[in-house]
């Protein structure tokens, strides 16, 4: 199925990532990439969907290089990091931030400690486990830190043990740490789906507050399309490993939907629920 794209990127925008005909096998032989290309600009505030295995933590994760893809690339500004070596991987991690479903939050750390966590790509002395992360950075970077979580808005919370908070705390925790980590792309892979329905709203407008005043473009995995709805500035419709859909919600038509729900749903685009 060839993909649907119904808005092209325009000649004078430069991409910010750039995928081409990215392929990903696992051992097990299951092939979850069969040849994806799109391009991310600044603007770009994406929601990538599709059903259960159609593709899409894959996707991210090769994004990140936490996955190596099979072939294809993934150009970053331009660099090719689907094919850099393990010494630079850290590098590439530092400028792809990625926020997961379940926090990755070490537990008996603080919040800032937490959020500290995202800066220590920078140092270059590996950290004694020992101490206390704090302790370690400079000054500068605990203001950073800091700053990370008044604009997440737990700045209170900085000194309380990670394990003490919310979900919906904790996934703000780890929004902060990415901003910490200051990169040029935001991943986020499901990131509401623990959540009760007014945090999922609280770390979705996050998201949306970051990308419009920084400027950084996100892509992030939703099963809830309700969510979908009200947030994708374009969307990527995966079905069974490639892309089927590129675009504005605004023109992603109920038979495509269809499809790349596989036919299993049927109610209209507006009352989807999440495929199960
Ligand atoms: N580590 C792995 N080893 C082997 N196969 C895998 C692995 N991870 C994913 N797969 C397979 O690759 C395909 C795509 O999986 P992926 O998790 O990327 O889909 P997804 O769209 O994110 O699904 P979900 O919405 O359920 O998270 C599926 O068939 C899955 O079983």
């Amino acid at each position: 199925m060839s993909v649907h794209s119904a808005v092209p990127m325009e000649a004078n925008q430069v991409p910010l990532v750039e995928v081409r005909d990215l392929v990903k096998r696992y051992p097990s032989g299951t092939t979850a990439l069969k040849g994806v290309s799109f391009q991310v600009s600044v603007e770009d505030f994406i929601v990538i969907i599709g059903c259960s295995g159609a593709g899409k933590s894959t996707l991210l994760r090769c994004l990140n290089r936490l996955l190596k893809p099979t072939s294809g690339q993934v150009l970053l500004l331009g660099e090719d990091i689907s094919t850099v070596s393990s010494a630079k991987l850290q590098r590439v991690r530092r400028r792809v931030g990625m926020i997961f479903q379940q926090f990755h939050l070490v537990p008996r750390l603080t919040v800032l400690e937490n959020v500290l966590a995202g800066r220590l790509r920078f140092q270059s002395a590996p950290v004694p486990h020992t101490l206390s992360l704090a302790r370690i950075f400079p000054k500068r970077d605990k203001e950073l830190a800091f700053r990370c979580l008044q604009e997440v808005g737990i700045e209170h919370l900085a000194l309380q043990r990670a394990d003490t908070l919310s979900g919906g705390q904790q996934q703000r925790v780890a929004i902060a740490r990415v901003l910490a980590q200051e990169p040029e792309v935001i991943l986020a892979d499901e990131p509401i789906a623990s959540l009760d329905p007014r945090s999922a709203s609280t770390v979705m407008n996050l998201l949306r507050q970051i990308h419009e005043r920084k400027g950084i473009p996100v892509l992030v995995n939703l099963h809830h399309l309700d969510f979908v709805r009200r947030y994708a500035g374009r969307i990527l419709g995966m079905q069974n490993g490639r892309l089927v859909y590129d675009g504005p919600p605004s023109l992603l038509e109920a038979e495509l939907v269809e499809r790349i729900y596989q036919g299993s749903c049927d109610v209209a685009w507006e009352e989807l629920p999440a495929c199960a």
